[in-house]
């Protein structure tokens, strides 16, 4: 496993990463901004067949950069299939990236405004024979995007934020059973899509981006929840696990798709 020295401070943020990962100037880069207006509608995408198995949920994560649920990905038991992708795609974990003020935190923008947090939910192409494998090729991986909005507090949210409390610290895990993802999916499967890369070192351009166009609701007290985490390790001076985004990236003429009219 490479050993990280990139992060999200003044030292060590996104305008650093290129210095050990040049692919960081990239032609397909993550996130990016996205602007309605200049996406194209394609009729000939298809629904987002999105098919998630709750006993597939094993583990919580604080992996230093953010917190991951972990699936078991050894079978077609949660799936990604249909939309911008053909064939099959396996869940491997979800994870969120999110601000220190609710002003900011998600890495895709809409004309130029941020949400405070967003959802990632990482599946890869069983053409490959993992994860690993499927990260450095071009159809690799896909990557469902959903914006958090401020409003009501979300149930679907509280019993990822109850497990919080004991993963506070970077390499901090615990098990984590029985989650249905479906849950916390916005009622419209509406997209946008376009090629891009992973938005965290090692920046591989291997990922079908998928960004929901419907936000899903988090209420203040629940990313206060989220900033309670920290970058820094048990014993470690603490710091708090805030603004884990990338700023959005040169678009260098990819085409945006939307599935809706
Ligand atoms: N934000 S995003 O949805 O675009 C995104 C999705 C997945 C990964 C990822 O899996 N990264 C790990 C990886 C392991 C093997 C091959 C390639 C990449 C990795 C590499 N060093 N640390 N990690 C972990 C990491 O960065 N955190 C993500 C969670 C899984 S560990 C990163 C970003
Ligand atoms: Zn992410």
């Amino acid at each position: 496993v490479m050993s990280h020295t990139w992060g999200y401070g003044p030292h060590d943020g996104p305008s650093t990463w290129i210095e050990s990962f040049p692919i960081a100037d990239g032609l397909r880069q993550s996130p990016i901004n996205i602007i309605p207006g200049q996406t194209s509608y394609d009729p000939s995408l298809k629904p987002l067949k999105l098919k998630y198995d709750p006993s597939n949920a094993m583990d919580i994560l604080n992996n230093g950069h953010s917190f991951q649920v972990g699936f078991l990905d050894e079978a077609d038991s949660s799936t990604l299939s249909g939309g911008p992708v053909s064939g099959t795609y396996r869940l491997k974990q979800f994870h969120f990236h999110w601000g220190a003020r609710d002003d900011r935190g998600s890495e895709h923008t809409i004309n130029g405004i941020k949400f405070p947090a967003e959802l990632h939910l990482v599946h890869w192409n069983t053409k490959y024979p993992n994860f690993g494998e499927a990260a450095s090729k071009p159809d690799g991986l896909a990557v469902v995007g959903v914006f958090l909005k401020i409003g009501a507090a979300n149930p679907r949210l509280q019993k990822v934020l109850d497990a919080l409390n004991s993963i506070r610290t970077k390499g901090k895990q615990t098990p984590f059973a029985n989650f249905d993802c479906k849950t916390v999916l916005p009622a419209s499967l509406d997209y946008w899509t376009y090629d891009g890369s992973l938005t965290t070192p090692p920046l591989l351009e291997s990922v079908t981006w998928i960004v929901l166009k419907e936000p899903i609701s988090v209420s203040p007290a629940q990313m206060t929840k989220f900033r309670s985490l920290m970058f820094s390790g048990e014993g470690e001076a603490p710091c708090c696990m805030q603004d884990n985004f990338r700023p959005p990236q040169a678009l260098k003429g990819r085409t945006v798709r939307r599935s809706f009219k």
